[in-house]
């Protein structure tokens, strides 16, 4: 920025003054002089309202910023317009560069707030918050924009970029699985990758503000690959492991159908052995199948003898998928899943024949916990955005946020977004600290209760968010794109993986079965 504003040319105020109607026509904004005469006609805010005696020839910073992202006057297309600098003046607003990190308050949380201390985050935990923030405003970020308004699947560029630094293998968590590799070119040891680590990629990933996309980008490897990893039977375990963090397969978890979402228990697809137990023939159906649309293998549960089993089955023939349009993205690759006689052999059943249910919730307390991460950090992300549009906001001569009804939406939704930080935090360590069984055993209340009130609150949240932005909190595009969008896609997160109710009982059954009984009032 110091180069271009070197190169500039110096003009003054009363210079740019001149120019002030159709076909000569300049205006300044944060101390840049732009020559508007042939881009008027075709301003998307019209040219009527550039010629306005405040706008045209004038200072004109206070009111673009009450009606544009910084962003725009970044677009390459815009950079021919910029014509001089007003001499002996800087230019005083800072663009955010890749990788930076919020100025604005509680636009992140304490641990990266150069101000606060933490007892949870280490130097591998910083040092991989670093590489993975500019790894997402450089890499993954201009794609998910892109995709998540066109509605097509993440870019191979960008699932290939992932691949190389072993971000698929690190979304799955701490484990052998990591053990040898290396991260991000070494900046954390696979030893060491801890759920700390995973939770600074989960909310990395998620400050994005591309609710499909993001679900689109291997969510579905998240809780489809565990049952292969922790039940698959050699060589087909190793083998489809490696295909899916190289890259080069996709697999996601199909489990939920039209008859039974939440009650895992009731599913109808069914699969039979065949008389010499070398096969399995699955048939049935799934929906809402998240990254499906994508999918080389699908983790499956289906009813078998005595229970549920789980399965893998590889796309092929007699599997059909079908786009389910979403209130989000298609991006996300939801899928309604046909499964027509689907003779799979008896190797690629996970885990025991009947043990299936085992299988699938053996994951659940992570899914859910990953899903936390995530609404903390989007949740976080729209208070910032809000903090940020009501400050340059004017109305009645003032910032939008000298206006006390607005203060007190923000007193809320602060006090929110960190008292879900400071839980997730806290449950996080605790999970550092148990084995996977512990964790199973002490932490799926707890889990639950974070996710039913990080959900929760990400609708209050939306709600305060809509009402600050107006009309710019409804609209796709502009100002308020990203409140428009977590106001339509927060709900997600209150759904998949167990609905707000769901969770909240389990949590309360959990508390009743560890009630003594020796106890009394
Ligand atoms: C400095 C160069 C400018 C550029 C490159 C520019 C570009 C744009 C773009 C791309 C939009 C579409 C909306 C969006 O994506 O947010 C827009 C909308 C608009 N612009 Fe500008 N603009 C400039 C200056 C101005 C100025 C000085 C005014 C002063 C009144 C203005 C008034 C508007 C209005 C009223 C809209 C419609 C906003 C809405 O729909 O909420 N623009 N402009």
């Amino acid at each position: 920025m110091a180069t271009q504003e070197q190169t500039l040319k110096p003009l003054t105020r009363d210079e740019v003054a001149k120019h002030n109607k159709a076909g000569d026509l300049w205006v300044i904004v944060d101390s840049i002089v732009y020559d508007l005469s042939k881009f008027g006609n075709l301003h998307p805010g019209g040219i009527g309202v550039l010629l306005d005696e405040e706008v045209a020839g004038q200072d004109a910073t206070t009111v673009f910023y009450g009606l544009h992202r910084s962003e725009i006057l970044l677009r390459p297309q815009y950079q021919r317009l910029k014509i001089g600098q007003i001499e002996g003046e800087k230019q005083l607003i800072k663009h955010m560069q890749p990788g930076d990190i919020s100025r604005v308050p509680y636009g992140e949380p304490t641990w990266l707030t150069p101000e606060f201390k933490s007892p949870y985050y280490k130097e591998s935990h910083r040092a991989l918050q670093k590489v993975m923030r500019k790894f997402v405003d450089e890499v993954i970020y201009p794609d998910a924009q892109a995709c998540e308004e066109s509605g097509k699947r993440a870019s191979k560029e960008v699932l290939e970029a992932m691949a190389k630094t072993n971000l698929n293998a690190m979304r799955l968590g701490p484990g052998k699985h990591l053990h040898g590799r290396e991260l991000f070119g070494g900046v954390v040891k696979g030893e060491e990758f801890d759920y700390f680590h995973e939770l600074v990629l989960n909310q990395e990933v998620a400050r994005m503000g591309a609710r499909g996309y993001g679900d689109g980008l291997n969510a579905g490897m998240v809780i489809g690959l565990p049952p292969v990893l922790n039940f698959g039977q050699e060589p087909l375990r190793s083998k489809v492991v490696e295909e899916v963090f190289s890259g080069q397969k996709v697999i996601s978890l199909a489990i939920s159908e039209a008859f039974a979402g939440s009650d895992v228990a009731n599913l109808k697809t069914a699969a039979t052995k065949s008389e010499d137990g070398k096969f399995w023939t699955i048939n049935g159906t799934k929906k809402w199948i998240s990254g499906g649309m994508h999918s080389d293998y699908f983790t499956v549960g289906a009813k078998t003898e005595g229970g549920l089993t789980a399965f893998l089955v590889p796309r092929g023939e007699g599997v059909e998928t079908k786009q389910i349009k979403t209130s989000y993205s298609t991006a996300a690759g939801t899928a309604y899943i046909t499964i027509d006689n689907v003779k799979i052999p008896a190797e690629n059943m996970l885990g025991p024949e009947d043990g299936g249910l085992l299988v699938i919730l053996s994951n659940f307390n992570h899914e859910r916990w990953v899903m936390c991460c995530a609404s903390a950090r989007s949740s976080r992300m729209v208070v910032e955005e809000c903090l940020k549009w009501a400050a340059q906001r004017q109305v009645f001569g003032k910032p939008l946020l000298a206006q006390a009804v607005i203060r007190a939406k923000f007193a809320a939704m602060i006090a929110k977004v960190e008292a879900i930080q400071a839980w997730l935090e806290s449950v996080t360590y605790q999970m550092n600290n148990m084995t996977y069984k512990e964790q199973s055993r002490n932490l799926a209340g707890q889990i639950a209760f974070l996710k039913m009130q990080s959900t929760r609150f990400a609708g209050e949240i939306a709600d305060d968010a809509v009402n600050i932005f107006g009309g710019r909190g409804l609209t796709k595009t502009g100002m308020g794109k990203f409140i428009e969008q977590f106001q339509r896609t927060q709900k997600f997160d209150a759904i998949l993986g167990g609905a707000e109710e769901v969770l909240g009982d389990l949590g309360v059954r959990q508390a009743m079965r560890k009630m003594p009984k020796d106890v009394r009032l």
